[in-house]
């Protein structure tokens, strides 16, 4: 928590104001911010200044590694997030690959999971990297890579957090997380609580010892309207110890996360935290 706190600080004391074209708002941003999270010894990386809606967090999660490319199948597991860009963001409306109602396009989970050859036939990265490192083999490409530049006009939004490459040392498992671009008051309370439950689930199916998570974020903002609230008010209380998260140990493959997993598959024990804050969000 408290390197979270540290970067918001950071951002306040020495964060440049950079106009941002896309959703026509001024962001308040510095440049690289790397966070490390300790999945060994399960400390959960919930924000604890503000209530976190972090079922939300793990099925967004849950939506990206089953290859979910509709906001209808975000709702329908929890999560709520993608409406607003599946259907208001105006290039995507006036994009005619857009398949009408909901549709994300090829985002996230489409490239993670099936991401086209250029001769025929799909890649599916999460597979082969599970394949890989349940039988204890890293060839140091254990990667799984939202960012395809190529199909950039077929999706509704580029990935933020993009790609996250996994590394095992013996029966240890680390994974480090990359992301371009993070929205702090809303954003990285989510991404966070995604890469340490994507090291925890993926050590489980496979097998290993999860053991640390390292997040690197190159463009780290706080938007306009979001300022005085995250300054004033966030930014002035005390945090609480982490919590931890437990995931149901009846989860062994991927094809479990595929089919049966829940919301109720995932609980967070020990969450002690301050009152909501209602960030505004940019489309
Ligand atoms: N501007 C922007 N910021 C983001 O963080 C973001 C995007 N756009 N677009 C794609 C996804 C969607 N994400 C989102 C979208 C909404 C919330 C949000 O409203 N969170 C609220 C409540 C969530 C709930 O009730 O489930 C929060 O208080 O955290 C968080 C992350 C993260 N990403
Ligand atoms: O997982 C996510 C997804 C999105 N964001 C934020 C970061 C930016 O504020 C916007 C995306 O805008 P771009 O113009 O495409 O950079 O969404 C996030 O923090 N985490």
């Amino acid at each position: 928590m408290k390197q979270y706190l540290d970067l918001c600080q950071r951002i306040v004391d020495d964060g440049v104001w950079v106009e941002n074209k896309r959703t026509g708002k001024k962001c308040l941003t510095v440049i690289d911010a790397s966070l490390e999270y300790d999945v060994e010894n399960n400390q959960f990386p919930l924000i604890t200044t503000r209530k976190s809606f972090w079922k939300a967090a793990i099925a967004e999660l849950l939506g990206y590694l089953r290859g979910y490319d509709n906001a209808a199948q975000f709702r329908a597991i929890g999560c709520n997030t993608w409406n607003a860009n599946a259907n208001q963001t105006k290039a995507w409306l006036e994009n005619p690959n857009r398949k009408g109602e909901d549709d994300m396009g090829r985002v996230y989970g489409v490239q993670g999971r099936s991401w086209a050859k250029p001769g025929g036939g799909h890649v599916d990265q999460l597979r082969k990297l599970i394949d890989n490192l349940s039988k204890g083999i890293d060839d140091r490409g254990e990667i799984l890579s939202f960012y395809n530049p190529g199909e950039f006009h077929l999706g509704c939004l580029r990935p933020c957090m993009h790609t996250h490459t996994f590394s095992l040392l013996g029966d240890d498992l680390y994974l480090t997380s990359y992301q371009r671009s993070c929205d702090v008051p809303l954003g990285l309370n989510f991404n966070q609580v995604q890469c340490f439950t994507l090291l925890a689930l993926v050590a489980q199916i496979t097998g290993k010892q999860a053991k640390r998570c390292f997040h690197k974020v190159a463009n780290a903002h706080v938007y306009a309207d979001q300022l005085p609230m995250l300054r004033d008010v966030q930014l002035k209380r005390d945090p609480f110890p982490s919590p931890q998260l437990s995931i149901n140990p009846k989860i062994k493959s991927l094809e479990d996360i595929e089919t049966w997993v829940t919301l109720e598959d995932f609980e967070v024990t020990g969450y002690q935290h301050h009152d909501a804050i209602k960030y505004p969000f940019s489309e």
